[in-house]
């Protein structure tokens, strides 16, 4: 490859601010006293000369241009145009950015805000567009829709709903669709909301379908060749293990079994066969990871928008590969990402190809738990979350965080510690299932959530204990490498500096995750063009997405930015940031004037 490059450090007289403050500034969250910083622009601009803007897409950039003597009346204009519960505009002048965010920011300052990302599963405890609120004034960042549960109708008036919430309260809450998959699993216990199975009873597991109400003690299976593949011996477990019972007797259409571990059957659980302490998985092995009802969904997905498709049992990068140039074929224009659950063995066999096919991938312990065994499971996560900390790729810690919120409304502190490793481990994103689908806390699980990852975060900021992980290099031509080497160095910076915030201008957010990957002390600022892009930035640890139209010209843009978001409280004079950019490859370090 020959490609010519120019590097050049200028201390710019174009900056946008070239005086000096005296005034020390304290920190609320952290009360650490910053001493003077020289205002003055120093940008390191690494230029090369074919273009190396990758991320660029020029079809959606909408150039705006500020001048320095307009800057007055763009604020004040913004200032009228938000008022704190005003609906945000789409024209070229304004700022989209979450309320959540905007009212983090203006009360505590750049320190407190959440890095980890927080996922909801919404169910009948969380649907309703209240409900729904509620969650995301308290930090859900992704609404989960799982395809196993639900009518297609419910889903769509849950997306509609989520949809309104953006639109009417400012938020960029992301739509995540999770298949269903080739799971074996039972019936919807003809209605019930739940059945208790106890020690020592007999329960008939069958293939046969009734008219509502179901025999006592019947479960209903989807999978015809049940009764023919299970043995009189095996062990069934419902729900990754949570409850299990012992093949006795096989009758026709019946599989009779006695119950060895009592709990909950709830509807749709789903079942995994063990044989002689192994997992039986020839039939599930012959099963299509995207089944035909999968497809179905996904069309619905695709038609509805959807910001991710979470796939569940993945078996290899193929299955991935395939859907997404499906979605390609299918939305020439979506940018749909597709999320690879890690919840069967064979998943785990082939990691690194999975998730480098993928664009996010999940730690589903749920049934990974029934696959492996359980004492298996926080070492895998381990592995998982730093493999996609390496490619890049976001990384979901999902089930059982706070399962004994489903009923109770205090975690036990096992389940806090469980949360704090997740968010120790840097995850991007924790995820609610049953705790805000169907339990009695949604809001309150999400509380402790959000109180847990702000209070680890905060330790390791001021512990200053950044881990140790080796960043590979993952750039594919030279121009990414060139924006992988910028974030990297403007990462490392804004630690050693101990600036305020980083700002990203990012057309498709590539540029911002790579920030997001090295994992900064500060926020990250991600400045993006379209709203989907907010959207799915939304999943990544430590970016706060805004939408925002911007050019070419960096100084135009961070002139745009600095006063919008002055207007808006969210930054003040004096500020430190480090801005980087895909349009100009460069660092630049200032004080908001
Ligand atoms: N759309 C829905 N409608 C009814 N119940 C739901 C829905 N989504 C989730 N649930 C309930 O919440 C539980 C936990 O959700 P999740 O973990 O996503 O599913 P699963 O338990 O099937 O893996 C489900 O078992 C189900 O009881
Ligand atoms: C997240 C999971 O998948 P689902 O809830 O769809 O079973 C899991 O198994 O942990
Ligand atoms: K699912
Ligand atoms: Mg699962």
């Amino acid at each position: 490859m020959s490609q010519a490059l120019n590097f050049f450090v200028s201390s710019s007289s174009r900056s946008p601010a070239t005086f000096t403050i005296s005034r020390p500034s304290v920190f609320p969250s952290t009360g650490s006293l910053r001493l003077p910083v020289k205002k003055s622009l120093r940008t390191l601009v690494v230029k090369a000369s074919s273009s190396a803007a990758s991320d660029l897409d020029e079809s959606q950039s909408s150039p705006v241009l500020v001048s320095e003597n307009g800057l007055g009346g763009l604020l004040s204009s913004a200032t009228q145009e938000y008022g704190r519960n005003a609906a945000p505009g789409t024209d070229s002048s304004s700022i989209e950015v979450d309320t959540v965010t905007e009212a983090e920011l203006k009360e505590n300052g750049f320190r407190s805000t959440r890095r980890t990302k927080l996922i909801c599963t919404i169910g009948p405890a969380s649907c309703g567009f209240e409900q729904l609120e509620a969650l995301a004034e308290g930090g859900m960042n992704v609404a989960r829709i799982n395809m196993c549960h639900g009518t297609r109708e419910w889903h769509r008036m849950v997306i509609e709903r989520v949809r309104r919430l953006n639109e009417e309260k400012g938020f960029a809450v992301a739509i995540m669709m999770d298949t269903e998959g080739s799971e074996i699993h039972m019936g919807d216990l003809g209605g019930a909301s739940s059945a208790k199975a106890e020690d020592g009873e007999i329960w008939n597991f069958t293939v046969r379908s009734f008219d509502p109400p179901l025999p006592e003690r019947t479960v209903t299976v989807n999978y015809d060749g049940f009764a023919e593949d299970v043995k009189v011996g095996d062990e069934l477990l419902v729900d990754g293990g949570m409850v299990r019972f012992e093949v006795v007797e096989k009758i026709g259409p019946d599989v009779k079994c006695l119950c060895t571990d009592p709990g909950l059957l709830l509807p749709r659980a789903n079942l995994t066969f063990w044989r002689d302490g192994k997992l039986v998985r020839e039939r599930n092995a012959m099963l299509p990871t995207i089944s035909s009802k999968d497809w179905l969904d996904i069309d619905f997905g695709i038609a509805e928008g959807v910001d991710f498709i979470a796939v569940s049992f993945v078996k290899s990068a193929e299955v991935i590969k395939h859907l997404k140039s499906y979605i390609q074929a299918r939305a020439r224009d979506s940018d749909i990402s597709v999320i690879a659950k890690i919840e069967s063995i064979d998943s785990l066999k082939n990691l690194e190809e999975i998730i480098q096919a993928s664009d996010g991938a999940m730690v589903a312990r749920g049934d990974l738990g029934a696959q492996i065994p359980l004492e298996q499971v926080p070492s895998e996560q381990q592995k998982i979350v730093q493999i996609c900390r390496q490619l890049n790729r976001p990384v979901i810690v999902a089930s059982q965080l706070l399962e004994s919120m489903i009923e109770y409304p205090i975690p036990t502190r096992a389940e806090v510690a469980d949360v704090s490793e997740a968010v120790r481990q840097r995850g991007d994103a924790l995820m609610l299932s049953g705790e805000s689908a169907m339990g009695q806390f949604p809001e309150k699980a999400l509380t402790v959530l959000r109180s847990v990852s702000l209070r680890i975060e905060r330790m390791w900021r001021e512990q200053k204990r950044r881990e140790v992980i080796e960043l590979p290099s993952i750039a594919s031509s030279f121009s990414d490498s060139i924006s992988e080497e910028i974030c990297n160095s403007a990462a490392k910076m804004a630690n050693n500096l101990e600036v305020d915030a980083l700002f990203v201008y990012t057309k498709n957010g590539h540029m911002a995750s790579l920030l997001s990957r090295c994992r900064p002390d500060c926020p990250i600022f991600a400045f993006t063009t379209t709203t989907s892009v907010r959207r799915r930035l939304n999943l990544q640890w430590g970016l706060m997405p805004f939408r925002l139209s911007f050019s070419d010209d960096m100084e135009s843009n961070l002139n745009k930015t600095f006063s919008l978001l002055k207007a808006r409280g969210m930054i003040k004079s004096g500020d430190l940031i480090i801005a980087v950019s895909d349009m100009l490859q460069s660092i630049q370090v200032m004080n908001v004037p």
